[in-house]
């Protein structure tokens, strides 16, 4: 049986297409593969990623492949996916996640604690802007464009003393780059970060079965609460949240974190529940981040994240 799998032209997004392709050989030894990529709308415009208003816009048009049989299954980062697909796809499949951890990337493996005052520091997303701001008030924080390699080679020139990505893209492409990891606690992750999903048409069983094979529960079970807790707070607004859930026996502790755009106050939540219940996990956070003010944290985001990309 051979599928058609779509993906991005991204380097990041055919690793983790050849990725799950190897997993899925592995349990389905008679099955072959075709990646078909898809050039995307995401892919051609040149503003900083969080001023694009709707969230997933490169993942949309590959599932809209899809449901419209160009191809079987998506493979995504599950982060990049927005939570509602189309009614007639589901997240047929969560493998293992990778680590969640962010990672800070300077030439010569400077840490973000020993760099100089002044230093700049890249990033596309506004949750890490803030975050490094917190730690080091003396840095500057300017926003950096491109996939993932082409944010590595920027380190080289001279604009930009570091940057900081998500560890799981930098293993998953295999890039000999000096890092250091930073701390969940101080780097609270991006909903989903690290976790690969791929999208099925919800009626095509014999394709779902085949998928579920390199299915992982406690992963699903975490990006469940983690995303249902981005689902309460985060309502067509992206203002920097960072959610990590881990699983430990039946249980699932999901640590939540909310902050201002100017980085000045920061919300925590922490709650642990039944791991069978990963929405409702999710939802109590959600709710009391709502009670703690998170919608007053939320306010005039928008412009100052433009203020910000003027810089
Ligand atoms: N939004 C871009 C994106 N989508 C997935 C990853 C890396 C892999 C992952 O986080 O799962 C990245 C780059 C980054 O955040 O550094």
């Amino acid at each position: 049986m051979k599928y058609v799998v779509g993906a991005r032209g991204s380097q990041l997004s055919v690793a983790q297409t050849n990725w799950v392709i190897a997993e899925l050989k592995k349990t389905n030894p008679d099955t072959e593969y075709e990646i078909k990529t898809i050039t995307t709308k995401g892919d051609t415009d040149s503003r900083p990623l969080f001023t694009i208003d709707q969230k997933g816009i490169f993942e949309k048009e590959i599932d809209r492949a899809v449901a419209q049989k160009e191809v079987d299954f998506a493979v995504h980062s599950l982060k990049d996916v927005p939570s509602e697909l189309d009614e007639n796809l589901i997240l047929a499949c969560i493998p293992k996640r990778e680590v969640v951890n962010d990672v800070f990337i300077s030439p010569d493996g400077t840490t973000l604690d020993s760099i100089k005052s002044g230093a700049v520091i890249g990033t596309s997303s506004l949750r890490r802007a803030v975050q490094v701001s917190r730690k080091r008030s003396d840095v500057t924080v300017k926003p950096i464009r491109g996939n993932i390699e082409t944010r590595i080679k920027k380190i080289s020139g001279e604009s930009y003393d570091a940057i900081v990505l998500a560890k799981a893209g930098i293993s998953r492409l295999g890039i000999d780059v000096k890092y250091t990891e930073l701390s969940t606690d101080e780097f609270s992750p991006s909903p989903g970060q690290g976790a690969i999903a791929i999208v099925a048409r919800a009626d095509d069983s014999k394709t779902i079965q085949m998928l579920k094979t390199i299915e992982d529960s406690d992963s699903r079970l975490e990006i469940e609460a983690e995303r249902a807790l981005s689902d309460y707070v985060d309502s067509g607004c992206r203002f920097p949240v960072g959610a990590y859930a881990k699983s430990s026996g039946d249980k699932i502790t999901l640590i939540v974190t909310a902050f201002s755009v100017d980085g000045k106050k920061a919300l925590h939540v922490t709650k642990t529940g039944d791991k069978n219940n990963p929405k409702s996990i999710g939802h109590s956070a959600g709710e009391e981040l709502r009670k703690k003010g998170v919608n007053d944290l939320a306010l005039n985001w928008r412009e100052k994240v433009e203020e910000w990309n003027k810089t």
